[in-house]
């Protein structure tokens, strides 16, 4: 059950920058919204939304880590700066021409997720929990925006024994739930998550429920990539995969996989579908002499089939509408394969119902970081795993300013 244990709350509405870049590394998703109320009167309204690309060098290593590259314990806090330095820098840019913020939340740059040991796998521990590390710190970011800035979102869930992740279903189920219409709110990233929202009816909020389902853009942008050289980085607007033909028998068997039989609460990250799942996925392809524009439709189709299946598998009915989300919303052939799937359950995007799709995370870590202020939990367990409620992200005050 959803709790709100408030501290006084704002007259005006507040001004809060989220920051965000998520598992496709393609750059910091930063969000000026002013936020009021607090949970079934919360209100958000975008003020200004940019995404800042990264320095390529600094994407670069940031790919390398998230693929699974050494580094030692200087480069790991020189990282850590440098993308401080680059989130700080989307803060001071997201205010140019409007009044000033007076809270960041950043999310800050994952570069490992491993979520938490589930009974019957092997662990040296008594008591296994998950670990996830986003870089980027907070204090730096205070320091150098002179504003007081809530990061390291996930750990205080993990702590209590959740995944840490997805930590969007709470805010999504108040920006986005409907009195009549149960929703289903996918966000098609790098890797994909969805939160379900029933209907606003008695026990609405008891019944929400929230997981990572698997791939989203990663194999496919890795997929890209390859076949382009490096040249593009990925599929715009789903052409290149429209033009192909998924390949069924493949689809199957890579749906055959242990993480698309998980029951949730689960996540999952780049460690799983990533480059070595990628490489995997062309040696299949190869033994059937896929074209690129095949490997890529088969690709896609495993991001639709994945989602479609776990609606399936996992819900207690499907939804009536199911909402997009993230960079993946703009893929129109990976939009239509979905459509086809859920046969007669209408597909849209949240920028359909006035939410802006593209900055929809990184206004969640706004209002994570607001409520996080007013002490409102963040975590939802039922999506989490977690055994309790609890308050997300460390304060980094602005003491110097
Ligand atoms: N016009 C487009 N057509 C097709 N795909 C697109 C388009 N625009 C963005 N994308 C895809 O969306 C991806 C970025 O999505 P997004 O920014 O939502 O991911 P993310 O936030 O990094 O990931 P996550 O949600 O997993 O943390 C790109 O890597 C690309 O694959
Ligand atoms: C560890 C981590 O960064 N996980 C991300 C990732 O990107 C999508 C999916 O996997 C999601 O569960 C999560 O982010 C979103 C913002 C969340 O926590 O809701």
């Amino acid at each position: 059950m959803l709790q709100s244990k408030s501290k006084s709350l704002p007259m005006h509405p507040t001004r809060v920058i989220g920051l965000m870049s998520g598992t496709s590394v393609d750059g910091i998703d930063a969000a000026l919204v002013e936020i009021c109320g607090t949970d079934l009167d919360l209100k958000i309204e975008l003020v200004a939304g940019e995404t800042y690309s990264y320095p390529a060098e600094l994407q670069e290593k940031i790919l390398a880590i998230c693929a699974g590259a050494a580094i030692s314990m200087a480069e790991l806090a020189e990282l850590d700066d440098a993308i401080a330095l680059a989130f700080s820098q989307a803060a001071q840019n997201i205010q140019i021409g409007h009044p000033p913020a007076t809270l960041i939340g950043s999310h800050g740059q994952t570069v490992y997720h491993r979520p938490p040991q589930i009974n019957g796998e092997k662990t040296s521990l008594p008591l296994s929990l998950g670990y996830s590390l986003q870089l980027g710190r907070g204090d730096l970011i205070s320091r150098l925006t002179g504003i007081t800035t809530i990061s390291n979102f996930r750990v205080a869930d993990i702590a209590a024994g959740g995944h840490g992740a997805p930590l969007v279903p709470r805010v999504d189920a108040y920006l986005l739930s409907h009195p009549q219409e149960g929703r289903c709110i996918q966000n098609i990233g790098g890797i994909g998550n969805v939160a379900y929202i029933p209907a606003r009816c008695d026990n609405w909020l008891s019944q929400i429920l929230g997981w990572d389902t698997g791939p989203g853009n990663s194999l496919l942008d890795l997929a890209v990539q390859h076949f382009t050289d490096g040249a593009k980085s990925y599929d715009e607007n789903g052409t290149w995969a429209a033009s192909g033909t998924p390949y069924h028998p493949l689809v199957e068997k890579w749906l055959s996989q242990d993480y698309f039989h998980l029951p949730p609460p689960k996540s999952t990250g780049r460690e799983l579908f990533g480059v070595t799942y990628f490489n995997n996925c062309l040696q299949d392809a190869q033994v059937y002499q896929l074209s690129p524009a095949d490997v890529l439709a088969t690709i896609t189709e495993l991001t639709a089939a994945s989602i479609v299946h776990s609606y399936r598998t996992f819900l207690p009915q499907m939804p009536q509408r199911v909402l997009l989300c993230g960079g993946g919303s703009r893929n129109l052939y990976l939009k239509h394969r979905l459509e086809l799937l859920l046969a007669s359950i209408p597909v849209l995007t949240t920028d359909d119902v006035g939410l802006s799709a593209a900055f929809k995370e990184a206004i969640a870590f706004a209002v994570l970081a607001y409520w996080r202020q007013l002490g409102i939990p963040g975590n939802l367990p039922a999506a989490t795993g977690a055994e309790q409620e609890v308050l997300l992200g460390e304060v980094h005050s602005n003491s110097t300013a």
